[in-house]
């Protein structure tokens, strides 16, 4: 791994800034792939309840690591702004930070618990193992699609000081578009009551600043591993698909896949996409328990998709 750069300072003077309209890359559709009908009889079955015992995504049970998720939320709710997206889409985006192989990233990753979870508080690595098996048994011919959950997550390498340290609330949770009205259905909507975006009137309305139809691409989400790993996996494919892109980039953003908001910023290939990224959503969620995957075992069929979709080494 090249470290090539020092962390960027964190809070204010961010690199350029991204002052146009918005300016979201394109997904291209390749439209190559259809989604299977039939599953196999004896594929993955979800679990009822989490690695807890409770029920998955319960934001209002009871317990010690559910006062730290609400915390959480109530600071990330107040700080994603449009501005805040911008600056760090900005600075990101460089990609100037490290180089290094998919492989090296998901070793990197080991030593981070996701604060935001209330499902799951092993290291990440098991988590990307864990969905990308768990596919791997219901859709075998689907490679790229393990390979998606195998680096799905890979964005919360934010967390390491390489990448200049950000905060838990800058990283992972789930995500949401900024610039337009924040959907009931988020999680601990109340807490955009103190985000100065929720009462500045450009931003506050149903469309907000974007419009009918435009298309989740032109749509600024908050920022976290989700849009930072699709800029990095779309800087740096050389054949993973758009459907690929698609489920990194939108694979927290529940309001959309679980609770059918914001369909009409929407367009048509991103109702194609939406099915994959709801079949995708199964593994992420109910893969997480305490059932480890063998890494060694794994690890070189994970090198030759990794071989196959990506360059050796890849600009974060
Ligand atoms: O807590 C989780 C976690 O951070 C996941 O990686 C993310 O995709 C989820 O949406 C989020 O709620
Ligand atoms: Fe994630
Ligand atoms: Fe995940």
């Amino acid at each position: 791994m090249t470290i090539l750069i020092e962390q960027p300072e964190f809070e204010g003077g961010i690199g350029e800034r991204n002052k146009g309209p918005v300016d979201e890359n394109e997904l291209v559709l390749d439209g190559g792939f259809v989604v299977p009908e039939t599953m196999p009889d004896e594929g993955f079955v979800a679990p009822d309840t989490n690695s807890f015992g409770h029920t998955f995504r319960d934001y209002h049970v009871e317990s010690e690591r559910q006062k730290g998720v609400e915390d959480f939320y109530r600071t990330n709710h107040i700080n994603q702004t449009v501005d805040f997206v911008r600056r760090m889409r900005g600075e990101y985006g460089k990609l100037n930070k490290v180089e290094m192989s998919i492989w090296e990233c998901c070793e990197l990753l080991n030593e981070f618990v996701d604060e935001s979870d209330p499902d799951l508080d092993e290291p990440q690595i098991e988590h990307l193992l864990q969905t990308a098996e768990a596919i791997r048994k219901d859709y075998p011919d689907e490679d790229w699609l393990h390979l998606t959950g195998l680096i799905h997550d890979l964005g919360k390498v934010l967390l390491h000081p390489a990448f200049g340290e950000l905060p838990q609330w800058a990283v992972v949770g789930d995500t949401f578009p900024v610039g337009c009205a924040y959907d009931e259905s988020i999680v601990h909507h109340k807490y955009f009551l103190e985000n100065p975006d929720y009462k500045n009137p450009v931003y506050n309305t149903k469309y907000g600043i974007y419009s009918e139809g435009c298309g989740l691409d032109n749509v600024l989400m908050s920022w976290g591993h989700d849009d930072y790993m699709y800029l990095v996996a779309k800087e740096n494919k050389s054949a993973f698909p758009s459907a690929g892109l698609f489920i990194i980039r939108y694979h927290s953003f529940y309001a959309l896949h679980r609770a059918d908001a914001y369909k009409h910023l929407m367009n048509e290939e991103d109702i194609e996409n939406l099915k994959w990224l709801k079949i995708f959503n199964k593994y992420d969620l109910y893969s997480k328990s305490k059932v480890r995957i063998d890494v060694e075992e794994v690890k070189p069929y994970y090198l030759s998709l990794i071989k196959k979709y990506f360059p050796a080494k890849l600009k974060w």
